[in-house]
């Protein structure tokens, strides 16, 4: 009974399906046509579809490109961004060597919390830099590295305040012009010299980062692998390992390389076998390598101070910039906060005084706002092959990125959002709460302040950028006036690629004002 019901059923079936076969089969060959193309096109929109960034018509448009690219980069990203209804499609960015997408915004969301395995940031900073010719490698940065400078090193930016005030003084006293009367100052290259120390004071302790030789290597290793990879990104990868033999930078790199290990292999193995222990990085790698080899926690080292000194730099420069093109309209108010903070605060320079400073905090945003390190952020490598919400395939090897600079310039976002307001996220501050208010302040992170990147991975050492930046500047605004020379306004910024940074030989006049120094005191 059931068996010939089951047989019915199955004819009928059979049956349907043999009238209607000239539909079903075309229907299936349909459906199996769009699935293909949906994957596959998602594949060719990248690499054929999406337009490429620089890209003109003529003869061998994509390697002109890249070469426009290398000279011009960080405009072209603007224009890109632009003329592309505000960035809302993937484009490729013409670099050799790399299948690099940028991203719109409205991806970042969904994949800002996606774990190393899939989208790595470290994997993305040493191929940015080249790392297996300029030994920038992946091990340095990384979770442990992140945990080390997330779990230690901000925590304990109240303790640490002193250290960098005492040795701030110091360093403008040694390093630094007297400038009783109105001098002219190489700002970049000082400010270079003077964040060198107090950021090797905080990461290996007073006494080894007092020694010279160590302290250079800590600025010079940073200098020499941006130039090495700046000239070897600028010919097809083929040619890289022939290059690389001839090019100065990259020797200077191994010279820094054994000196930092000269240097450190030894000051590891004693502090290994001391009792006492010391509040520095160099003693919470220790801690937190269990038995690693220590030439790892040397390039851990390395790479910290890669990532800390020359960003720091820069930024500080940035800021002395507008504020010495703006110094009547800015810095008495500045002044005023830092007195009346510090007068709360028994004149004793604190975390506590420095979380005061809203108004200094707010230049210091802006700033960042309108002279971002790179017109490109969120830097990715694909660990694996992604498939975003929409369906686009993201192919293992490649790396994305999102047109921060442009994003962090938006007219939809900023109110007059090409023109300097030192004060904008002060005021904005004092209006909002929440998230809204939470967004403002110069560590905040967010769609439209990528400076330090978003999300997983967004820069771990932000918080000590802005400690030391805020110490430097609260120094300066007690004790100098500043001006720019020639018609007052800053000289243009350069750019290479994607990469925007403060002309160095740009200089600034200083005059000493009052002898004021921050009281400060302790170790570390
Ligand atoms: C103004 C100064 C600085 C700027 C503009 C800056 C910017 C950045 C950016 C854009 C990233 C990538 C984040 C992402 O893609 O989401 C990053 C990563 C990182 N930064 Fe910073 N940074 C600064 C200062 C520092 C300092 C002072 C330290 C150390 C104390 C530091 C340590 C790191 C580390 C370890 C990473 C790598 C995280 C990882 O991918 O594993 N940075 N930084």
């Amino acid at each position: 009974m059931l068996g010939s019901a089951l047989e019915d059923f199955c004819n009928g079936i059979i049956n349907r399906v043999e009238r209607h076969h000239l539909l079903l089969v075309p229907t299936l060959v349909l459906i199996a046509f769009y699935l293909g193309r949906k994957y596959s096109t998602s594949v060719a929109h990248l690499d054929s579809k999406s337009n490429l960034v620089g890209q003109q018509p003529g003869w061998f448009p994509h390697i002109w490109a890249k070469y426009r690219y290398v000279f011009n980069g960080y405009r072209l990203v603007y224009d890109a961004f632009n003329e592309q209804t505000e960035g809302k499609k993937i484009l490729r960015i013409p670099i050799f060597g790399q299948k690099l997408y940028m991203l719109p915004a409205k991806y970042v969301d969904e994949l800002k919390s996606l774990p190393e395995a899939t989208l790595s940031s470290s994997y993305a900073v040493s191929d940015y830099f080249l790392g297996s010719y300029t030994t920038l490698d992946h091990s340095m940065f990384g979770d442990s590295t992140w945990r080390v400078v997330r779990d230690f090193l901000t925590r304990r930016l109240s303790m640490l305040v002193a250290p960098l005030s005492e040795e701030c003084i110091i360093s403008f006293e040694e390093e630094f012009p007297i400038c009783e009367d109105w001098t002219l100052v190489d700002i970049h290259s000082h400010l270079l010299k003077i964040i060198g120390r107090m950021t090797s004071r905080v990461f290996v302790g007073n006494q080894l980062s007092s020694d010279p030789s160590y302290r250079q290597t800590c600025i010079d290793y940073a200098t020499c692998v941006f130039q090495a990879s700046g000239l070897l990104k600028a010919f097809p990868a083929m040619l890289r390992p022939t290059l690389c033999l001839f090019n100065p930078h990259i020797w200077r790199i191994r010279f820094h390389y054994l000196n930092a290990k000269r240097h450190l292999l030894s000051e590891i193995a004693q502090r290994r076998q001391s009792a006492v222990k010391q509040e520095n990085m160099l003693d919470w790698l220790i801690a937190n390598s269990g038995s690693e080899d220590p030439l790892g926690i040397v390039k851990r080292q390395l790479g910290l101070s890669f990532a800390a000194i020359h960003t720091t730099t820069n930024h500080l420069t940035n800021v002395l910039l507008d504020l010495a093109a703006r110094w009547d309209q800015y810095a008495p108010e500045l002044i005023e906060e830092i007195t009346q903070a510090l007068s709360e605060d028994e004149a004793v320079l604190k975390k506590s005084t420095l979380s005061k400073l809203s108004k200094l905090d707010s230049f210091m945003k802006e700033s960042q706002r309108l002279n971002p390190p790179s017109a490109l952020s969120f830097n990715r490598k694909l660990m694996r092959p992604l498939i975003l919400s929409d369906g686009t395939y993201l192919p293992e090897s490649s790396y994305i990125a999102a047109p921060s600079g442009p994003l962090g310039q938006s007219d939809d976002h900023f109110l007059r959002s090409s023109d300097f307001d030192g004060f904008r996220f002060h005021r904005k501050r004092q209006k909002a709460t929440g998230l809204e208010k939470s967004a403002t302040y110069f560590t905040s992170t967010g769609i439209h302040s990528m400076v330090f990147g978003h999300g997983r991975f967004a820069c771990p050492g932000r918080f000590f950028a802005s400690l030391e930046s805020k110490t430097v500047l609260v120094y300066i605004l007690l004790n100098y006036r500043l001006s720019l020379p020639g018609d007052g306004s800053r000289s243009p910024n350069l750019t290479f690629m994607d990469a925007l940074f403060p002309d160095p030989k740009q200089k600034v006049m200083f005059r000493r004002c009052k002898p004021y120094s921050i009281p400060s005191g302790g170790k570390p």
